[in-house]
């Protein structure tokens, strides 16, 4: 099976033509109730389906987040899978939120579930964890690579408690998470425009001028709209790596839903707020 364009290039372009908002697909339990819906398959499926058709034509990015589709067992991940499918039939791109990590050859079965092409659940991107070692990603990057897909590792994450161990400092004096992103800075060393393997960095972590962020790859950026933190402060915590930047709202996005024309209207707010504030540096 021929290899997609590598992510990094994907993404670089669509980021260009629709602007870098990621919105996140999320159904909460308390917003499908605010929704009008059952906290039910047949709820997650018309929440799901109304993000996707609302929005997939002007985001550049969806981020499904897993746990709340596999809260329903098989047939909340086949809505998961349908979810997709979907969206990227749709021209947009999908991050699969699910956080896997594990022992190498476990990942690797990770790594055949969300980025060999031809699985069910296949995604453009996968967001991994990098705690059992960055080493032990390594099955992940190698299909990445093979399908053209990409990872975002979590280096420095956007909840308070990520601190303890991303903040954590190693025998040669730098943190964990700047080690995570140094891994990455290699991994993408020399490829244009954009290389594949991005880090999870929360936008609400303030000032991050003490981390080379420029690691020539993607940088998700959680935590803008129900978290705290706004466009506004993408320049100070980003800085120069602000290009690179893929801003995430989930909720924020979200709760003005069910109604098409609202979501698109909080999308494209958030998506001029974040060009306004891109255009600042
Ligand atoms: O550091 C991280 C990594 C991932 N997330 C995920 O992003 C969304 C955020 O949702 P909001 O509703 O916009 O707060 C959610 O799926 C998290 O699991 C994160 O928040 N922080």
């Amino acid at each position: 099976m021929s290899p997609l364009e590598p992510f990094g290039a994907r993404l670089r372009r669509s980021m260009d033509e629709r602007g870098p908002l990621c919105v996140g697909i999320d159904p909460h339990a308390s917003l499908l109730t605010e929704w009008g819906l059952n906290d039910d398959v047949a709820g997650l499926e018309r929440f799901s389906r109304t993000v996707v058709e609302a929005l997939s034509e002007r985001v550049a990015v969806f981020k499904p987040q897993s746990a709340f589709f596999e809260r329903f067992g098989s047939r909340g991940v086949a809505v998961l899978e349908k979810t997709v499918e979907d969206a990227r039939a749709a021209g947009a791109l999908v991050v699969m939120d699910a956080k896997r990590g594990d022992i190498g050859s476990t990942m690797a079965a990770y790594a055949e579930a969300f980025l060999r092409k031809d699985s069910p659940l296949f995604s453009d991107a996968l967001t991994v964890s990098p705690y059992l070692g960055y080493g032990s990603l390594s099955p992940a990057i190698e299909m990445a690579r093979e399908s053209g897909a990409g990872l975002f590792v979590l280096a420095l994450t956007s909840n308070p408690e990520g601190g303890e161990v991303q903040h954590a400092v190693r025998a040669d004096g730098r943190n964990v998470g700047a080690t995570m992103l140094a891994h990455l800075a290699a991994e993408n060393a020399g490829e244009e425009p954009l290389g594949s393997f991005g880090a999870v960095v929360g936008a609400t972590l303030g000032d991050l001028s003490s981390y080379d962020l420029e690691i020539n790859g993607p940088l998700l950026a959680p935590g803008v709209g129900a978290q705290g933190a706004t466009p506004a402060d993408l320049p100070e915590v980003f800085g120069a790596a602000l290009p690179n930047v893929v801003p995430n709202v989930s909720r924020g996005v979200l709760k003005h839903g069910p109604d098409a024309g609202a979501l698109r209207a909080s999308a494209d707010r958030f998506a001029e707020e974040i060009r306004a504030a891109l255009a600042t540096k």
